[in-house]
């Protein structure tokens, strides 16, 4: 059942409102990792479901409880569960999206304010921080759901929304009510699959439909000695020093390669054999793509093979930062008294969190015990999740290619994405239903990064595929 071409024409004829939409979304600075936002992305949520019951959708908030994030007790954003329609001769598809973002300051390089959706006309670029993830994707749904309730027609297929504001910090609290409302009579009970928007193609000009994550582990170890802040020049080759330890540390974890230097880590993976090769060289991908997205040339390998499996199907570990350095401009000569270095690992089945944690606790205290220094070391694991992989041949894969052929008249790539998406392991398991994830941006979106953008088309085309999916899903035998 093709979507009705009157849906696809309304998507363009209000194409300047849906951006309008996206404008006032970007404008809640709405990030979950950094505590003075929390009121944000409380009422990111408050928008989002007014959005949400204007269009028809029955809602309610669910409250997450607490956590304790840097030292601080803070409430958790709640989770937004929403019910559009329940016809019993109808599939039901449970749509998942997140309304919080990543940080994002002018001063981190971006050449526009962040949460001020700057509309570029010559390149079509719709720039902001969450215009690609993930509220350019979310509003794509309200966009379908705009059409249907403005018409007063009922949609292909039953939906049941679950929203939250804490994905980019490890989703807390979400899975237990994922667990908890998939059992019989739950929220989620009855439903036939699931579909995330909250991916990017891996290119620039190929769809994509993905069909694993990897997971993620993230760690922050803190080095400490000193009662205070000292000056380099009383106390230099004097003292042992926190930040010098803490850079041996970092240092002893991967190499400039990429490999992993914690033992058993990388050693946990099997080998790709040549017809998994075959997958990534069939790929519609070039050296050049990841490159110009990365914004250099600098891609580890010139073999595009290579460069895929360190995306798909390797773990990586990346060091993200370093809290209580010095780091304002000038030249303070300061040895910091307390200094915390951040890297994760992405992880890949067979691994776990709980397999490779261990494994980087005794490789820290052993590197730590290397260096003979009488500071402290301390290790906290601040998130993780397993990763996902999914069978692609399913109906609910089925139903968005032939939305994606339908949309874009061509085939869709078929992924694995290199990012994290907690609860997706979560959806599949507990509802024991097939997930999809169906892309909207493309691969130099920059999502979490500085100047990042949805493209015009992406957004609009995109919703356009979205309400596609929903009629190929109504139609498709299960
Ligand atoms: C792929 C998704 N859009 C995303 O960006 N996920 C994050 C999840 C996360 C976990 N810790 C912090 N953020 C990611 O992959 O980094
Ligand atoms: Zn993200
Ligand atoms: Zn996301």
């Amino acid at each position: 059942m093709p979507a009705p071409t009157q849906f696809l024409s309304y998507i363009d004829s209000h194409a300047d409102a849906f951006i309008q939409r996206l404008a006032d979304a970007v404008a809640i600075p709405s990030i979950s990792g950094d505590a003075s936002h929390r009121k944000d992305v409380f009422a990111m949520a408050d928008w989002l479901n007014s959005q949400l019951t204007q269009l028809g959708v029955t809602t309610q908030l669910v409250d997450l409880g607490r956590h304790t994030m840097d030292g601080e007790d803070l409430p958790l954003p709640p989770a937004i569960l929403g019910r559009i329609g329940n016809d019993k001769e109808k599939k039901t598809v449970l749509i998942y999206g997140h309304f919080d973002v990543q940080p994002a300051n002018k001063s981190d390089g971006w050449d526009t304010e962040p949460f001020k959706l700057m509309i570029n006309k010559e390149t079509g670029q719709l720039i902001g921080r969450g215009s690609s993830d993930d509220k350019g994707p979310i509003l794509g749904w309200l966009n379908v759901l705009q059409y249907h309730h403005e018409n007063k027609l009922p949609l292909p297929v039953n939906i049941v929304f679950c929203f939250e504001g804490m994905e980019e910090s490890g989703s807390e609290g979400l899975d237990e009510l994922v667990v908890r409302e998939s059992k019989k009579g739950g929220f989620f009970d009855g439903v036939d699959c699931v579909c995330i928007s909250d991916n990017y193609w891996l290119n620039t000009r190929t769809p994509a439909l993905t069909y694993g994550l990897r997971g993620l582990s993230y760690y922050k170890v803190t080095v400490s000695g000193p009662g205070r802040d000292l000056h380099s020049g009383v106390f230099g080759r004097t003292v042992h020093e926190p930040m010098t330890d803490l850079i041996n540390i970092l240092s002893t974890l991967v190499s400039s390669q990429g490999d992993i230097l914690i033992k058993g880590v990388d050693e946990m993976v099997p080998r790709a054999d040549e017809e998994e090769k075959a997958i990534y060289a069939g790929l519609n991908y070039n050296i050049s793509d990841i490159e110009e997205a990365a914004g250099a040339s600098i891609a580890l390998s010139d073999d595009k093979v290579s460069v895929l499996m360190g995306r798909m199907r390797e773990p990586s570990l990346s060091i993200h930062g370093i809290e209580g350095a010095f780091s304002a401009a000038g030249a303070k000569t300061v040895i910091p008294a307390k200094v915390s270095g951040k890297f994760s690992i992405r992880l890949v089945p067979p691994q776990t969190p709980d397999a490779v944690d261990p494994l980087v606790i005794e490789h820290l205290n052993n590197a730590f015990a290397k260096l003979g220094s009488k500071n402290i070391l301390s290790v906290e694991n601040l998130h993780g999740g397993k990763p996902w992989m999914a069978d692609h041949r399913h109906w609910n894969f089925e139903a968005a290619k032939k939305a994606t052929k339908a949309v874009y008249g061509q085939d869709p790539d078929l992924t694995r994405e290199g990012g994290s998406i907690p609860v997706t392991l979560t959806f599949a398991e507990s509802l024991g239903v097939n997930v999809l994830l169906l892309p909207m941006g493309r691969g130099d979106d920059g999502a979490h990064s500085t100047n990042e953008k949805l493209d015009r088309s992406n957004f609009i085309e995109g919703s356009k595929l979205l309400g596609t999916y929903l009629y190929e899903l109504a139609a498709i035998s299960k």
